[in-house]
């Protein structure tokens, strides 16, 4: 029986990406999709490519009608899913959140780093990180799944092969981060207009970001010790797409990295390891849900260098949260996800 599907926040930028892939899924059906701003209004006339596709109108949100579902996606800010994750779960709904509200477990380091107190502490232990390449299996069991962030996704599969094996200095790691505005989501904010970000590009949140704790955590979980990499993102004026560019030394002079990254990633349906010598772009994986990773070593030298490239909308966010519950739902993982990137 097809599963009915929940979306709060529908018309955000990730909201309305779920929509998109969701229609094409064979397993689900939409059945209440949120906006405060927009309740009473026909998707389709909001999002008119999605017309002869949704035949829905959005609702203000309601717990009481979210409970009806089988599996609700917050794609809202930080702050919102934290309050009613607990009253769905006990109605036996599953979750998946696309803010960060369940990323971090130190709940003392979320709430410096939201400036909120979190509205259900007890509930951040159960939640699953949904990095499927790292937790695939913890994710089909979950019933709560904490997304991961746009930038932590690009940087983390980047990053894996080399932190797992513990072939690199661990304390010296740069992740250079560039992202497209639309990962600022669809809010009027001056630093995203046209004249802000178009014809110039920048640094941001160079003293701190709150995506540094989050890449920490998973990086000291996978090596077994603390890692504090440095990480500073920039604004990119263009829509989609992140690109991170790595760099750490490598402690292991005689590892194959080429063959390091094709065998760990070698069974997983959204990870490109990129022939050698490849700069992965990203509009090779805009509108996919694909992670393309190139992996370099300058002059055979200790330095690597690995480029990764998401499509911040999709494997960071919308993509990856249906990867998600394909797998919490016991669909195959890559059910409605198999685009290419979108040239030119
Ligand atoms: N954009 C990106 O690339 C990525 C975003 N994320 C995260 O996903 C989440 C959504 O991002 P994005 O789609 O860009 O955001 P947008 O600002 O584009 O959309 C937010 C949506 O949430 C709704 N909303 C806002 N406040 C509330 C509230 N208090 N209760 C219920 N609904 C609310 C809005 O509709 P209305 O106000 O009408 O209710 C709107 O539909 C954010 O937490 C973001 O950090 C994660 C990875 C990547
Ligand atoms: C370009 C841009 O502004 N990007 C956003 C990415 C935020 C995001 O989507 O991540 P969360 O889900 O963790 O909020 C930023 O740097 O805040």
């Amino acid at each position: 029986m097809s599963k009915k599907i929940g979306i709060v926040g529908a018309t955000g930028y990730t909201g309305v990406e779920l929509l998109r892939l969701l229609v094409n899924h064979p397993g689900v059906t939409l059945s209440y999709v949120t906006s405060r701003e927009n309740a009473g209004m026909r998707v389709d006339a909001m999002f008119p490519n999605l017309r002869g596709y949704v035949d829905l109108t959005f609702s203000t949100p309601s717990d009481e009608q979210l409970a009806e579902c089988d599996l609700v996606f917050f794609a809202t800010p930080n702050g919102v899913a934290m309050k009613s994750a607990q009253v769905l779960l006990d109605a036996g709904v599953k979750v998946i959140d696309l803010a960060a509200d369940f990323r971090i477990k130190d709940i003392a380091l979320w709430e410096k780093w939201y400036g909120m107190t979190h509205a259900s502490p007890d509930l951040v232990a159960e939640a699953v990180y949904g990095l499927p390449e790292l937790n695939r299996a913890a994710v089909q069991q979950a019933r709560l799944v904490a997304n991961p962030g746009c930038y932590p996704t690009a940087v983390t599969l980047g990053l894996l092969p080399l932190v797992e094996n513990k072939l690199i200095d661990l304390q010296g790691i740069i992740a250079d981060t560039k992202s497209g505005a639309s990962g600022a989501g669809r809010k009027a904010e001056v630093a995203t207009l046209l004249c802000e970000a178009g014809d110039s590009f920048k640094a941001y949140a160079v003293a701190g970001h709150r995506h540094q704790p989050e890449i920490a955590q998973t990086l000291s979980l996978m090596a077994g010790c603390p890692i504090n990499p440095t990480f500073v993102p920039h604004l990119l004026p263009m829509i989609r797409g992140i690109h991170a560019t790595l760099y750490a030394m490598l402690q292991e002079g005689s590892v194959d990295l080429q063959q390091l990254y094709q065998s760990r990633y070698a069974a997983e349906p959204f990870v490109d390891v990129m022939p050698a010598g490849s700069h992965p772009e990203t509009r090779s994986v805009r509108g996919a849900n694909f992670c393309r990773i190139a992996v370099h070593r300058p002059g055979n030298a200790e330095r690597v260098v690995v480029l990764s490239v998401i499509d911040n909308l999709v494997k960071g966010a919308a993509g990856q949260a249906v990867q998600n519950m394909n797998l919490m739902l016991g669909f195959a993982e890559d059910t409605a996800l198999r685009h290419p990137g979108l040239l030119p």
